[in-house]
């Protein structure tokens, strides 16, 4: 599956903006009581919108020609009223949409997050932490802002416009006619522009994550840039992105912003339609100047919406490129699947079966690779830089999956196994070793059930009975040492150790190290070593390293170049084949 959420064929399904905005109200679909009162507050106030110039028309046909003061007064009363009401309940529905759109950041926001701890490390290849957390924060931000603040305001200048164009209508069927003659046009014009508007936005949006990668880059980077005084090659670069940002910005307020002029124009063209018209039906006696009051009123009370919806457009054409950033990555599914419980067909521990591998299609890794790996044994993986063994020990810790061929796991298909019955018998110690920020203790007992709610004490004696009490006794504060953010305060060699502890406490049936004494001194390796022969005597190691002295003790030797697994017999042997770079069947 190709996972590259800035390459076209990622997105999963090409959606209309129906289809889109469908999905998307799903999200809110338990706000439904709030959305009902928001409604009905909509039309409440679009109906007080629209009584007014029917109210205003009739008092002056009714009050102000024939001088009848006192019906003026009350009806300026009662107007007076139907604008309070309709303040309170602005302000009542402001404070709903609000929370509404709160509450949806929040679940979006879970959503992602949620759905990026399920996807596969081959995911995680394929983007840059910067555009992922962009599409975190902000794309689900600029959703928030339309559904809090444009949504209601849009619903609500809809009904009144179609509110204003029956009054029109029925007043005078041919002048209303005539007057929203214009809003076909400009409904036309809203149409074709459409997809241009979001594409702007789109791209737009795109470079922001852009920008967002290069600063999360130069800054996870930041000592190499000073060490090789790189400065200006990162400033060059975040400047590229920054202009680029820039110009797609101005392309996408150009785009949102278009049609407000265009709006304008044809709804003053209406306005002197109503008027030169009304002028002359009133010349001819078929219509009242109350009436014409009434009709330039409701000709505006159609038109005015009408330029605001051309504002909450653009919010709308934002919010849909967002979610259609947001839902790219909501629609991706892991493509490590679990099959259903197969049948026994190895009796090794761990077995390659005709197994290929390429990260990316067409550029094959591993070829053709088949070897067992049996319960208790130590199993060592040499070989030249590049040559595939960090890549052979992520399909026996199912980072990936097989492009071909079968990976067996206690006689079974890998893929038949839970990610948490997995990763129970499978330990690996990754080259760069992360830590998380916390203590000692925080990072020694990520996921780790069993430990979870034990005391330091406790702890202490599991570490003693394990042997590790001599690497714990390495950290100035035991258990309790901070490990800070980025973890600068702790070496890389005190790193490995933490990922160390973690991974033999947890005492998994398979243990992979890969390169997870590189940067141990030597006296310590050696302790690492004792530990690791203290192990259960079921326990299977793997061990990844380029030292030699680090493999001596193992029971078997497999060569790793070019993608091809072989069995390099005597230590001797096998450090003959390193050094000569031979490849032997
Ligand atoms: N995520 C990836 N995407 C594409 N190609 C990759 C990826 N990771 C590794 N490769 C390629 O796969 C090949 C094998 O890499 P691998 O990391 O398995 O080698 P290695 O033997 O562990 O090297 P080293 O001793 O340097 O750790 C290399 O050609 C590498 O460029």
């Amino acid at each position: 599956m190709n996972y590259n959420l800035n390459q076209g064929s990622a997105t999963q399904e090409k959606r209309s903006t129906y289809q889109a905005l469908k999905k998307l109200i799903q999200l809110i679909s338990n706000e439904r009581r709030n959305l009902w009162i928001a409604s009905g507050i909509i039309l409440l106030n679009s109906g007080l919108l629209l009584l007014g110039p029917l109210l205003i028309g009739h008092t002056i046909d009714a009050y102000v020609r024939t001088k009848q003061y006192q019906g003026v007064l009350q009806f300026s009363a009662i107007l007076l009223g139907m604008y309070l009401i309709a303040f309170c309940t602005g302000y009542l529905q402001t404070k709903l949409m609000g929370g509404v759109g709160q509450r949806m950041l929040y679940t979006l926001r879970n959503a992602i997050f949620n759905k990026l701890q399920e996807l596969p490390v081959a995911f995680f290849n394929e983007n840059k932490a910067g555009d992922l957390i962009s599409r975190v924060n902000s794309d689900t931000d600029k959703i928030n802002q339309f559904f809090s603040q444009s949504l209601m305001q849009f619903i609500g200048s809809i009904v009144t416009m179609i509110g204003a164009g029956i009054f029109l209508l029925l007043i005078n069927f041919e002048l209303g006619a005539v007057t929203l003659g214009p809003a076909v046009l400009i409904l036309i014009f809203t149409a074709l522009v459409s997809p241009w508007v979001k594409r702007r936005n789109a791209a737009n949006l795109k470079s922001v994550g852009g920008m967002s990668a290069e600063i999360q880059e130069s800054l996870s980077n930041f000592k190499v840039i000073i060490a090789f005084n790189r400065r200006d090659y990162f400033r060059k670069r975040f400047d590229e992105a920054n202009q680029n940002n820039y110009r797609t910005a101005i392309g996408a307020g150009l785009a949102n912003n278009i049609l407000m002029p265009v709006y304008g124009l044809l709804s003053s063209m209406a306005q002197l339609i109503v008027l030169l018209f009304g002028i002359y039906l009133i010349s001819q006696g078929e219509f009242t100047i109350g009436l014409l009051v009434s009709y330039l009123s409701y000709a505006i009370n159609f038109y005015n919406p009408l330029k605001q919806l051309a504002a909450l457009w653009a919010s709308f054409q934002v919010a849909m490129a967002s979610w259609d950033r947001v839902s790219q990555i909501l629609s991706l599914e892991n493509d490590l699947p679990q099959l259903k419980d197969t049948v026994e067909t190895s009796t090794s521990l761990l077995e390659f079966r005709n197994v290929h591998f390429s990260y990316t299609e067409g550029q094959e890794i591993l070829h053709h690779i088949n070897f067992s790996l049996e319960k208790g044994k130590t199993y060592a993986l040499i070989g030249p830089t590049g040559g595939g063994k960090t890549t052979t020990a992520s399909l026996i810790a199912r980072l990936y999956d097989a492009t071909e061929g079968t990976v067996l796991l206690s006689g079974k298909d890998i893929r038949s196994y839970t990610d948490e019955e997995r990763s129970k018998k499978i330990g690996f110690i990754l080259q760069e070793p992360f830590l998380f920020s916390g203590t000692v203790k925080d990072n020694i007992l990520y996921g780790n059930p069993k430990y979870q709610d034990y005391s330091n004490a406790q702890l202490e004696e599991v570490i003693k009975a394990a042997n590790l009490e001599a690497l714990l006794a390495i950290f100035d504060e035991g258990l309790e040492t901070l490990v800070t953010s980025g973890s600068d305060n702790i070496s890389l060699g005190q790193k490995q150790l933490i990922a160390f502890m973690r991974a033999v406490l947890r005492n998994p049936e398979l243990l992979i190290l890969d390169e997870a004494t590189a940067n141990i001194d030597t006296i310590t390796e050696q302790l690492l070593g004792m530990i690791l022969k203290n192990l259960s005597k079921d326990t299977t190691l793997v061990i990844i390293a380029h030292r030699l002295n680090t493999i001596e003790n193992a029971d078997e030797i497999f060569f790793v170049n070019s993608g091809e697994v072989i069995r390099a017999g005597t230590l001797d042997h096998a450090m003959d084949m390193l050094l000569k770079g031979k490849r032997k069947s």
